[in-house]
C-alpha cells in the first residue's frame, strides 16, 4: 500500500503509532528496521526511549535517522509531520539501563506507560492504528501491575467488555488453499488451561461470534465471513462421553448465532478441522483456546503471520512472535522483522476498510 492510497488524507503518510515492547528484547529493533524499511508509505511514530532507540538506530543502520519528540509538545502542538527521511520516536523514558536479554522490572511500568500513550495518540486523532512489538508479559507483573497481555490491556483501558485475539497468516499457506488466509480467533486467551472450560459460557461466544463477524465485515471487507468452530474436548465431545460443553454451550451458540444471520459452522474436532479441505471454505477458525489455535497458526506462518484484536474501538495489530531474549542477548541482527511488517499493513489496511465502511 503507498501513502496515496490511504484514503483519509490522500498524497500524506498515515501515521500509525508502534510500540517497541520489551527493551530487552527483540522488539526495539524490529520496530527500528519496519519502520525504516516501510517509510515512503507509512509514518511509523515509535513510542519508546528516545535515547535507548536513537543508540540502538545508530548500530543497526547509521542512516537512519531519529527524531525525538515529548508527549507533552505533541498533546500541545499535535504530531508534527516530518518527511521520509527519518523516524519519529514520542519519548516514553525508561528507568533503567536495558541489557539485552536481561529482563528488569524496573522498567515495566515505562512499558505499560508507551501502551497508554498509544491509545491516547490514537483518541487525540495522532494516529490511524496500534501496532505493538512484543513485551514480557512476566515483567509487568514483577513491576506490580496484574498484567496478562495487550489483549486484555486494550480492552481495559477502552472501557470494552469483549474483545477476541485473532492470528492472521499471509496469504496462502501452500497451493492446496489457493489463496485463503488462515484466520484463527480464539474464545479464551490468556489463563490457566485448568480454568478454560469455567470460562465458556452460551452467551460470552455467542458474543465472540458477533465480534468476529462484525469485524470481518467492518475492517476486513468480507461480505459473508465463515466461522467454523471447534469443540473444546477431544472429538468435539464425542456425543457427550468425553465432556458436555458442546452439548450446553457451543452448539447452542452457535445455533444462536445462525439465527442472526452468521455464518457459523460446527462444534468440529479441532484435531482434524485444520486441513485443507475445510480451511479452503473457511474465512476464520474460532479455537477455544490459545494453545489450541495457535500452534497450528504458528506451525504454517511463523514469522509473517499478524495478531489482531478484534471487537476494540481503534485498531491494533501485533506480531505473532514473543519478545525472543535469546535472540536479543546475541547482538543485533538475529530477529526477522516480517512479522512486523505485516502488522503494519494489516493495521493500514484495516483502516482503510474501516473507513469504507463508515462512508
Ligand atoms: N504480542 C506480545 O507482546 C507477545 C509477547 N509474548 C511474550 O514473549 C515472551 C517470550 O515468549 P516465548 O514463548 O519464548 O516466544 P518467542 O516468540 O519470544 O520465542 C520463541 C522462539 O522463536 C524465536 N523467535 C521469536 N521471534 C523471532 C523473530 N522475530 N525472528 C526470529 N526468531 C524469532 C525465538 O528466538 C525463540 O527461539 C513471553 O513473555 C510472552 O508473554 C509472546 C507472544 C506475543
Ligand atoms: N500468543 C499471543 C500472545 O501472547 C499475544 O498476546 P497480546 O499481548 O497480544 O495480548
Amino acid at each position: 500500500m503507498s501513502a496515496t492510497s490511504f484514503k483519509r488524507r490522500p498524497g500524506v503518510r498515515p501515521a500509525i503509532a508502534v510500540t517497541v515492547g520489551e527493551p530487552a528484547g527483540i522488539g526495539p529493533e524490529i520496530s527500528l528496521r519496519a519502520a525504516w524499511a516501510r517509510r515512503h508509505e507509512v509514518n511509523c511514530v515509535l513510542l519508546g526511549d528516545a535515547a535507548f532507540l536513537a543508540m540502538t538506530a545508530a548500530d543497526i543502520d547509521p542512516a537512519i535517522r531519529i527524531s525525538s519528540l515529548s508527549l507533552m509538545a505533541v498533546r500541545n502542538g499535535g504530531l508534527p509531520h516530518f518527511g521520509a527521511d527519518r523516524i519519529s520516536v514520542i519519548d516514553v523514558p525508561l528507568s533503567a539501563h536495558v541489557v539485552p536479554g536481561q529482563l528488569n522490572k524496573e522498567n515495566g511500568r515505562a512499558v505499560l506507560a508507551t501502551l497508554d500513550a498509544a491509545i491516547e495518540g490514537v483518541r487525540a486523532g495522532w494516529f490511524e492504528a496500534v501496532v505493538t512489538a512484543p513485551l514480557q508479559k512476566s515483567t509487568i507483573n514483577d513491576a506490580g501491575v496484574k498484567f496478562s497481555g495487550h489483549t486484555e490491556y486494550f480492552a481495559d483501558q477502552t472501557a470494552t467488555s469483549q474483545v477476541v485475539m485473532m492470528l492472521a497468516g499471509p496469504q496462502a499457506l501452500s497451493g492446496e488453499l489457493s489463496g485463503k488466509q488462515l484466520r484463527v480467533a480464539l474464545a479464551t486467551t490468556h489463563l490457566p488451561l485448568k480454568d478454560v472450560a469455567a470460562a465458556l459460557s452460551q452467551d460470552g461466544l455467542a458474543r465472540i461470534l458477533d465480534i468476529i463477524d462484525a469485524d470481518l465485515r467492518a475492517k476486513f471487507g468480507l461480505t459473508a465471513p465463515r466461522i467454523l468452530v471447534c469443540g473444546l474436548n477431544p472429538h468435539a465431545g464425542e456425543g457427550g462421553y468425553l465432556g458436555r460443553e458442546e452439548i450446553e454451550l457451543i452448539t447452542p451458540a452457535i445455533a444462536a448465532a445462525q439465527a442472526r444471520g452468521i455464518d457459523a459452522r460446527g462444534p468440529y474436532p479441532a484435531d482434524t478441522l485444520f486441513q485443507p479441505k475445510y480451511l479452503q471454505d473457511a474465512d476464520c477458525v474460532l479455537a477455544m483456546y490459545h494453545d489450541q489455535g495457535l500452534p497450528v497458526l504458528k506451525y504454517a506462518t511463523f514469522g509473517n503471520g499478524v495478531n489482531i484484536t478484534l471487537g476494540l474501538p481503534l485498531i491494533r495489530t501485533s506480531v505473532d512472535h514473543g519478545t525472543a531474549l535469546d535472540l536479543a542477548a546475541q547482538g543485533l541482527g538475529r530477529a526477522d522483522c516480517g512479522s512486523m511488517e505485516q502488522a503494519i499493513s494489516a493495521a493500514l489496511a484495516m483502516a482503510n476498510n474501516s473507513l469504507d465502511n463508515k462512508k
